[in-house]
Parts: structure tokens; C-alpha cells; sequence
């Protein structure tokens, strides 16, 4: 071997440069190199700056700049370009459609699904004040802010957990909503006011769990990869983004999911909501883990046969 290849890491893992997507990053290597007694140079973890974490920079509207693989268009070049073997993302932030040549055979256990309130102030949703400012560019948390609370104004809220605490700090807005595992993962469980009941603020689906892509066809990285899945959440999220598919158009939907496994059971809840929260269409179904994904693209088109053309059709005025 000569001195140049031995520089070369062994594995290259690609993410997102916000500190979220390096610590999960970091997280997979360490598992990585656990489950294979790999070295430290043996696995590298490199940051791809992607559209859409320029354009939490600008002020420009998520569909403005373009909902579908946002967060992982970079990512997925740099995969089939070989630049990078692994990719590490959010699963939630993946679009249910993956490019050609891209698969994500791999799901982290995942952490606690639900989403937490954080305020300075307040305790609750409820002891908000009249008019108060809610801080999220997620159009499902602010449908389902809004369902409860109509009077609340909401004020865009983009950037990444950093970013969105400090907003909260500098009273751009009275209260937030985020994901408690990426609280969790970045050790900011502190600034949790409550964990939101999952009856009326439903996580998106595939909060909570991590994904590993890699290209389809390669053996090596997903031999690799392969004893780093859990089976339970892999089946939730194949049925939760199964659902999510059939709902979803543009990636601007107010859609939530809820999965509980049992033996080889899977329960799938989901909802779908009204921009301004006031209508809102929920079912459930239940099912065996083989069946994951028929199950949740059936639960789809129930929701969607609920809620009827018209429903679906004002969403595409999602800001
Ligand atoms: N859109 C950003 C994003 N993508 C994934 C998470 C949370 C981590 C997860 O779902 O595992 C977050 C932050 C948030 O919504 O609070």
C-alpha cells in the first residue's frame, strides 16, 4: 500500500453541516467502528452544505426554494458522484421518493418521537396568552398549534435547534416546538418546558429516527451498515413514510404519524390537518410488520378519501 492510500479513510460518511446532523453522524461512525473494530482514520465524516441549509440563511419561503429532498440533493450527489459511501440524514427531512440509484435499508433504534414545547414563560400550549407569538415554519405543528389555539399568531421560525433556542431567547416569539431527539442528541433535553401529548400534536412522520443511505448496488457499504438497523423502527418508518407518500405532493403537508409495536404487530395512527388547524381528519390500523408499508399507504388513502379533493387541494397554498 502506498502512503497516499493509506490516508484515504476506508468509509466516507456524508451529512448535513448543522450540528445535529454531525452529532448523528458522529453517532453512526462510533457504531460503526464499534460493530467492525475499526481505527479512527478508518472512517471519515465529512459536512455537505445542501439548499436547504443555505436557505435558512435567506428569508425565502420553504416552497419558494422547493420542498422535495431539500435537505439531501447535495447529499445524494456526492453519494453518486462517490465522493462520499454513507450518508447519514434525519429521516424525517428525506423525501419519500429517494433518486435513482439511492436506497436507506438502515434505521438507528429510534428515540422518543414526540415533539416538546419550549417557552421562557409559559408551562403550556393553553397558558399561552391571547395573541401569542408561536415561533415554527412547520406547517404541521402550526396547524396543530392552531387547532387548539387560534388566536395564537404565528411567526417563521427557521435555522437550526441553535438557531430556533436563541429566537426564543431574543423574544422573537413566546413559546416553540421541537423535536425532543434532536433536544436529546444534542444535550439540550434542559431547555424542555413539556413533551407534547401525542392525542393533539402528532410527530411528523419518521421524527425520532435516524436514516443511513447508501447506493444501491454497493455490498460493501451495506454490508457495512446492515447490523446498525433495528428491525421495530424500521418497519414504523417504512410504514409512517409508506403513509406519508400517499399523502404528500410537495413535502408541505400538515401530516403526523404515530406507530406502537408490539410482538410482530404494528399499530399506525395518523392525522391530517387544515393549514389553519380548524378541520382535521385522523384513523388508525393495525397489522403485522411484514405489511408495514401496504398498511400505512392504505391508511393514506383512507385519510385521504376522509378528507376528500378539496381538502387536499388548499394545501398547495402551504406559505
Ligand atoms: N427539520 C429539522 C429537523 N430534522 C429532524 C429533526 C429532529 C430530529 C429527528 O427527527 O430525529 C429536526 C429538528 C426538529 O424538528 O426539532
Amino acid at each position: 500500500m502506498t502512503i497516499l492510500q493509506s490516508l484515504v479513510p476506508l468509509v466516507r460518511i456524508g451529512t448535513r453541516g448543522s450540528p445535529l446532523a454531525m452529532m448523528q453522524a458522529r453517532l453512526v461512525a462510533k457504531l460503526l467502528r464499534q460493530h467492525h473494530g475499526l481505527s479512527e482514520t478508518e472512517i471519515a465524516v465529512l459536512p455537505i452544505s445542501t439548499g436547504g441549509d443555505r436557505s435558512q440563511k435567506s428569508n425565502a419561503s420553504l416552497s419558494e426554494i422547493g420542498g422535495k429532498g431539500l435537505f439531501t440533493k447535495e447529499i445524494d450527489a456526492a453519494m453518486l458522484g462517490g465522493q462520499i459511501d454513507i450518508a447519514v440524514h434525519s429521516s424525517k427531512d428525506v423525501a419519500t421518493v429517494l433518486p435513482e440509484g439511492i436506497v436507506m435499508p438502515v434505521y438507528l433504534e429510534r428515540e422518543d418521537a414526540r415533539d416538546a414545547f419550549i417557552s421562557l414563560r409559559f408551562r403550556t400550549v393553553q397558558e399561552l396568552p391571547r395573541g401569542a407569538k408561536f415561533g415554527t415554519s412547520s406547517i404541521r405543528r402550526a396547524a396543530q398549534v392552531l387547532r387548539l389555539r387560534p388566536d395564537l399568531e404565528i411567526v417563521p421560525f427557521r435555522g437550526n435547534v441553535d438557531t430556533r433556542l436563541q429566537k426564543l431567547a431574543d423574544g422573537v416569539a413566546d413559546a416553540t416546538m421541537l423535536a425532543v431527539s434532536g433536544l436529546n442528541r444534542l444535550e439540550k433535553m434542559d431547555r424542555i418546558t413539556a413533551i407534547l401529548d401525542v392525542e393533539n400534536f402528532m410527530p411528523a412522520p419518521a421524527q425520532g429516527a435516524i436514516g443511513i443511505a447508501t447506493r444501491h448496488g454497493d455490498a460493501k457499504a451495506q454490508d457495512l451498515i446492515a447490523p446498525l438497523n433495528h428491525a421495530p423502527t424500521h418497519s414504523a418508518i417504512i410504514a409512517e413514510r409508506a403513509m406519508l407518500a400517499v399523502l404528500d405532493g410537495s413535502c408541505r403537508t400538515p401530516v403526523g404519524a404515530w406507530s406502537q409495536l408490539e410482538n410482530d404487530q404494528i399499530e399506525l395512527r395518523g392525522e391530517i390537518l387544515s393549514l389553519d388547524g380548524q378541520q382535521h381528519f385522523a384513523a388508525q390500523a393495525s397489522g403485522p410488520v411484514d405489511a408495514a408499508e401496504t398498511l400505512g399507504a392504505a391508511l393514506g388513502q383512507r385519510l385521504l378519501q376522509s378528507a376528500g379533493t378539496a381538502f387536499v387541494a388548499q394545501w398547495a397554498s402551504a406559505p
